[in-house]
């Protein structure tokens, strides 16, 4: 079998999946700054999507849209079939914790140690898993998928740049959820971390069997994460494929990504 059918392949068995986020028609502008000008996405159950975009085109306007700290002008998101643009804050918050999030700057509270981090979400969002009396093998669970099982007593200020991005993945993993939105999750981060961080992601989508949504610039991670990449040129959908499609592009912007 050649190279192009067994993408077209892969690409039918993802299709054939179920639908986790759909976003449709996506607009929001500031005054005369139009940012997203009609963004699509389908994240099917299971698939890894990057999408890239360069600095200023909106890619962190689409996820305040997702995650519902932005509203947009118009266009729907729908979290597995559910459009949050017209949720309630209730329903909001239980949408949340079926979506883990890693962000650029971890978000880790300083004062609380590694354990206390992963207590976190479990105390806030109680009707998931109900009132949690032992904590611990929720807790020893998530860190032990990120390969941080010993650091539970410790301070986030006594762990590296990579063991806190590991941490907050494995926080953001112990409310168990079917989808995850990486922020630039190699951003900061050395080349050997970066690769440390890309492998394990690959690793959690198998274990914990996650959808994800991957907002990045690194080709690296890009090669190896994605099942699909969307290219967002001037708010919308400018390319969508796979990563080895997009890399034999012979357009000069698609080209400009992989430089
Ligand atoms: N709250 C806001 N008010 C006004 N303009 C905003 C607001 N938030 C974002 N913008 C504008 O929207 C545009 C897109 O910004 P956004 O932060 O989404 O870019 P980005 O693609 O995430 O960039 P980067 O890769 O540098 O993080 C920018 O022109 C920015 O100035």
């Amino acid at each position: 079998m050649n190279q192009t059918q067994n993408i077209k392949e892969n690409l039918q068995e993802i299709e054939s999946k179920k639908l986790m986020l759909e976003i449709v028609d996506l607009k929001k502008s500031f005054g005369d700054n139009h940012v997203l000008n009609g963004f699509n996405l389908k994240l099917f159950q299971g698939e890894n999507l990057v999408i890239m975009g360069k600095s200023g085109s909106g890619k962190s306007v689409m996820i305040k849209c997702l995650v519902g700290l932005m509203q947009p002008d118009s266009g729907s998101i729908k979290v597995m079939g559910k459009d949050i643009t017209k949720l309630n804050r209730m329903e909001l918050d239980d949408i949340r914790t079926e979506i883990g999030f890693l962000f650029q700057g971890n978000a880790l509270y300083d004062s609380m140690t590694v354990r206390e981090n992963l207590e976190f979400p479990l105390r806030r969002h109680k009707k998931k898993f109900g009132n949690i009396k032992d904590t611990t093998p929720l807790v020893t669970e998530a860190l032990g998928s990120v390969g941080l099982a010993h650091t539970i007593n410790l301070m986030p200020s006594e762990l590296s740049g990579g063991m806190q991005k590991r941490i907050a993945l494995a926080r953001a993993l112990i409310l168990k959820p079917k989808i995850i939105l990486y922020d630039e999750p190699t951003s900061g981060l050395d080349p050997i971390t970066s690769k440390e961080i890309i492998e394990l992601m690959r690793r959690v989508q198998k274990q914990y069997k996650t959808s994800s949504l991957i907002i990045t610039h690194d080709v690296d991670c890009a090669r190896v994460v994605s099942e699909r990449m969307i290219l967002l040129v001037d708010g919308t959908n400018y390319v969508e494929g796979t990563f080895p499609e997009l890399e034999l592009s012979k357009d000069e912007q698609v080209k400009a990504f992989f430089k």
